[in-house]
């Protein structure tokens, strides 16, 4: 049984389908990408999976519970972490924590976690005092409070530095390695190319694409990228003639044509048959980020 069940799920605001068939299934121990456009159903999404909105149609299961229908039961399983949360401007850190770890029955340990989260010097700090960083390490580590066996991050690393975004990657690793099930919405492909087993991407509310991050990146049609000197003889135009060619951009002082293996063939056959060079050439597959905007709008 998977952990995370979301069939044909519907989801309108008025006239508008936020949410429109959407399908997934995540595995248990499985960390698990949603990635997407702004207003994509993202959110809303993860919003069916926590029980918060009730979908028009089609069918969520956590733990095989209906969120909606088994909420209580589902709380105990799923720890979650939305954008845009606020607390009570009064309430410490440590209170905070102390108030949600009440909730559960057999929470996680608050030292650790707030050890874990760099929130021990931070303990005794109002919500209102927190700087925006801050803030998210301590929605992180109320999501995990419950020491739950699933857990929702909606854009997770939005707002941190760099240490402390590598330091979470680090953590969402170490649920990874614990069994916790991680269903994450990100826009920042370096956590999804790095974090997730597989990533669904979501437009218009419809699943477009559904694969591990290799196999996005092997699908889109930019899975490679040469790039050179500017000052080479070679015209854009028959650069991007080449067979499976998709972009042709200067930037930064380099050619850069993004396209496929075959492109890859027929620029080296390019050369050889113009009988020129190129300086600093390389070639590199393309990112998760390249095929990201190959297959959204
Ligand atoms: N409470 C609401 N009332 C009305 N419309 C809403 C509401 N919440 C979301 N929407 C609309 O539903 C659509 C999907 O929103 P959602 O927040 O799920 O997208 P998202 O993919 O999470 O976007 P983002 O990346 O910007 O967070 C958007 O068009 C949004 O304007």
């Amino acid at each position: 049984m998977p952990m995370i069940e979301v069939r044909d799920l519907s989801k309108a605001y008025g006239e508008r389908k936020a949410v429109d068939g959407v399908s997934f299934t995540v595995d248990e121990g499985e960390i698990f990408g949603i990635l997407g456009p702004n207003g994509a159903g993202k959110t809303t999404t993860v919003e069916c999976v926590a029980g918060l909105r009730t979908p028009d149609a089609g069918r969520v299961r956590v733990g095989g519970l209906d969120p909606v229908a088994d909420h209580d039961r589902v709380t105990r399983l799923l720890g979650v972490q939305l954008q845009q949360s606020e607390l009570q401007a009064k309430l410490t850190v440590r209170e905070a924590m102390e108030l949600y770890a009440s909730f559960h029955e057999r929470p996680a340990d608050r030292r650790a976690l707030a050890a874990r989260l760099g929130l021990d010097a931070h303990l005794d700090v109002r919500f209102a005092r927190l700087s925006g960083g801050q803030k998210q390490r301590l929605f992180i580590a109320l999501a995990l409070i419950g020491d739950p066996r699933a857990v929702v991050l909606d854009e997770l690393t939005t707002g941190l530095d760099p240490r402390a975004r590598r330091d979470t990657w680090d953590l969402v690793e170490s649920l990874r390695a614990d069994g916790v099930t991680v269903l994450l919405v990100t826009h920042v492909m370096e956590e999804a190319q790095r974090l997730c087993d597989r990533i669904a991407v979501i437009d218009r509310g419809r699943v477009t694409a559904l694969d591990t991050p290799a196999g996005i990146i092997g699908r889109a049609a930019t899975a490679r990228v040469v790039s050179f000197a500017a000052d080479s003889p070679l015209e854009a135009a028959e650069l991007a003639a080449l067979p499976g060619a998709a972009d042709v951009t200067t930037r930064e002082g380099r050619t850069v044509v993004t396209g496929t293996d075959a492109t890859v063939d027929a620029f080296v056959s390019l050369l050889a048959r113009r009988a020129v060079t190129v300086r600093g050439l390389r070639v590199t597959d393309a990112t998760l980020d390249d095929a990201y905007l190959d297959l959204t709008t």
